[in-house]
This record gives structure tokens, sequence and C-alpha cells, in this order.
């Protein structure tokens, strides 16, 4: 997968140096630029932004820079068929999840563009959708600063469902939204600390009991934390009432 992100603070990306991301670019698995958005500026002072028309407080980021950035993503883009998405992270997007970060995981080109201040000139995401499929997405009903930490999130949770990046992907398959439920809780050794100690079942070494066990906890704390992932419970995947933790 070639992921771009375009951003006014490419440092603030460093991160995706860092750790299975990072290592997945060194192994070629992912390609992932970035961008500076000051690069496609054409003035001495690089300017990015301007006051908003209709007035208001702060600033807006004007459309030729972005569209100078983007068309540049475009002529460095992979020879293909397919449009690049265009990912804009933004408060007023369609709220990312687990399908979406599957759905985005299956596609070959994402770009993402980092707004600041008070957003993007509505006419550069416009413009962009000749050339893209533009999707404005929002990380949750809250407002950042800029999309920069959206863009983070996005990356590590698409790009771990990449094939390769993450060494056993088995690990992939039980972990909470998987499944549409939260995942259950985890113990290492030892198995008593500080007074408290595990559930039984985990040291019975019956692992049709444990899969049960597990299957319940998740019922559990998905009904206590988000009753609202349960709607229509198809009360048949519930385990058999036998349990005993
Ligand atoms: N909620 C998101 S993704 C956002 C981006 C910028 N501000 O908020």
């Amino acid at each position: 997968m070639r992921i771009d992100v375009v951003s006014i603070f490419p440092e603030y990306l460093a991160a995706l140096d860092l750790s299975l991301i990072g290592k997945a670019r060194q192994d070629g698995v992912l390609d992932v630029r970035v961008h500076d958005l000051r690069t496609f500026t054409t003035d001495r002072h690089r300017t990015v932004d301007d006051t908003p028309y209709g007035g208001g407080a702060g600033m807006v980021m004007k459309a030729e820079p972005w569209a100078q950035a983007l068309e540049s993503v475009l002529t460095e883009a992979p020879a293909s068929q397919h449009r690049p998405t265009l990912i804009v992270p933004s408060p007023a997007g369609a709220v990312f999840d687990q399908a979406m970060a599957h759905e985005l995981a299956g596609l070959e080109h994402l770009v993402f563009a980092c707004g600041r201040y008070e957003g993007i000139d509505e006419r550069a995401i416009d413009w962009a959708r000749d050339g893209f499929d533009v999707r404005p997405v929002s990380l949750g009903d809250y407002v950042l600063n800029g999309g920069e930490v959206a863009v983070l999130a996005m990356v590590e949770a698409v790009g771990r469902l990449i094939p390769g990046v993450v060494g056993n992907p088995e690990s992939l398959v039980e972990e909470s939204h998987a499944d549409g439920l939260l995942e259950y809780p985890v113990y290492t050794k030892p198995s008593s600390w500080r007074g408290r100690d595990i559930p039984e079942v985990l040291l019975s070494g019956n692992h049709a009991r444990i899969a049960r066990w597990r299957r319940m906890e998740q019922f559990r704390r998905t009904a206590d934390r988000r009753p609202d992932l349960l709607g229509d419970i198809d009360a048949t995947s519930l385990p058999a009432a036998d349990l005993k933790a």
C-alpha cells in the first residue's frame, strides 16, 4: 500500500517511522511519504492560509497550495487504474471505525490531507473530487487542532491490517471490534499477584471451556461499556449458561 500525507507539520508524522509501521516501511510493505504543504507555496512567506470570507475567527487554508500538493501526489502515484482515496480528517466527517479500517486497508493508495486552522477552502476539496475519491473522516465527535493526530491513528489502524505488518496475523482475529464485541480480559504470569488470582478457568486446560468463558466476558464487557454495539443480539451466539469463571 502507498500512503501519502500532506501537512504543514510533517515532523508530526515522525511517529510513522517507529514500531510496526516503521518496520513495514523499511521492509517495503508500506510506502509512506510525508509532504510539507509549504513546499507548494510560491510567495516568500510560504503562505498557506488567509482570513475567512464572511468573517469569523481564525484562518482558512488556501486552496492553491493544496491543489498543487495533491497534483504532485497524483504525478508520483503508482501507475495503476485506481483513483487514490483522499482522506480529509475533519470533525464534519464520517466516523472512523474498524469496519472502515478494513475497507481502507483493501485500497491501493491512500492520501491524507491534514487541515489546520478553521479548515481547508472547500473549493480545494471540490476540485480534488476530479482526481480522488474524497472522504471526510472523523475520529470522533471532538475537535483537534489539526488532522495530524487523526492521521497517525488511522494509518496505524489501517496499516496493521496489511499482510506482513503484524508478525502474527492471528493477533488480529481476537481483538476488540473484530467480531463486533469488545475483547475479553487478558492475564499473564504470575497467576497470583498482590492477592489477586486469575480466573480459575484459564488454568483448567479445557480449551472449550476457556473459549466459552472468553466469549461470555466479551458479551459482559460489551453490555457494560458499549451496549450500543450489541444491537439486535443473536442469542444463539451466546455461550452456554454453564459458565463458572
Ligand atoms: N475529529 C477530528 S478527526 C478532527 C480533525 C480536526 N479536528 O477534529
